[in-house]
């Protein structure tokens, strides 16, 4: 589904991403860790064309962005690439001037032009499986943060992505609302949804994850299934992050 190869960013001299492989095939949930810094979010912001990269290749769904891709064919694939991921952001990022139902119908009928009945009668099924059923006529101030979050699953959800990728989706929240939050997203990984996820929330690696790439100054040291990453660390930085993150 995702295949990334020799991927790298640059910032001016700074190096953000010095060359990242990495697949996710169909179904499969990954994980992203490493400590502030290492270039998580801009990786996720690469595979979707919020950010240019400087080499390597991005392949989603059978559609190619590189590096060198001249712009009007790259604004068509980008184009492209966001109608089929989607994102799930930290700050929720909701419209907040429309109801719950409007934020969630907005993709599908301006973008997939769906009918607007289709599209509501498919909104009011996605809240209803968020846990948010009786919402739908709020709007997002009037909603706790864990309850935005689930509101922005389900707007990702409606543009029936192929992937859906979460850039530290409960950093906001407390730990009720994060519990809320990763339970929704548990069920969606065992429902087959294609997901790429940064998080520290190890509990939710450890359960969820097929595979957890652990990121360290912009390259991937370790990759690997989440008992053994997590508990038998091969590498030196995996460790200090591990050790950092348990200490936090
Ligand atoms: N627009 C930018 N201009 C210059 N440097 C940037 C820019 N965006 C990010 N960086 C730098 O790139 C590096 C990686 O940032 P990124 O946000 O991807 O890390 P991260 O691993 O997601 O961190 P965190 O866990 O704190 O969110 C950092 O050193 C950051 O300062």
């Amino acid at each position: 589904m995702i295949e990334v190869s020799g991927l790298v960013k640059r910032h001016g001299a700074l190096e953000v991403l010095r060359g990242i492989d990495l697949t996710v095939g169909r179904g499969e949930v990954a994980v992203v860790v490493g400590p502030s810094g290492s270039g998580k979010s801009t990786f996720l912001r690469c595979l979707n064309g919020l950010e240019r990269f400087q080499a390597g290749t991005v392949v989603v769904d059978g559609l190619t962005l590189d590096s060198s891709a001249a712009d009007r064919r790259r604004e068509d694939v980008l184009r492209q690439i966001r109608t089929r991921v989607g994102m799930v952001f930290q700050s929720f990022n909701l419209f907040p001037h429309r109801t719950v139902l409007e934020n969630v119908t907005e993709g599908p009928i301006h973008v997939l032009r769906r009918d607007r009945a289709e599209a509501e009668a498919r909104a009011v099924a996605l809240l209803s499986r968020v846990g948010l059923g009786e919402k739908l006529r709020c709007r997002p101030m009037q909603l706790s943060g864990g309850q935005q979050q689930r509101v922005a699953i389900a707007r990702a959800l409606a543009m029936e992505p192929r992937a859906i990728l979460f850039d530290e989706p409960t950093s906001a929240l407390d730990p009720r609302m994060t519990a809320e939050v990763l339970s929704v997203m548990t069920d969606l990984a065992r429902d087959g949804q294609t997901m790429i996820v940064v998080t520290h929330a190890m509990s939710f690696a450890r359960r969820v994850a097929d595979v957890v790439h652990v990121f360290d100054h912009g390259l991937i040291v370790e990759s690997g299934p989440p008992d053994r990453v997590l508990e038998n660390p091969r590498e030196e930085a995996t460790r200090r992050f591990l050790s950092e993150t348990l200490a936090a």
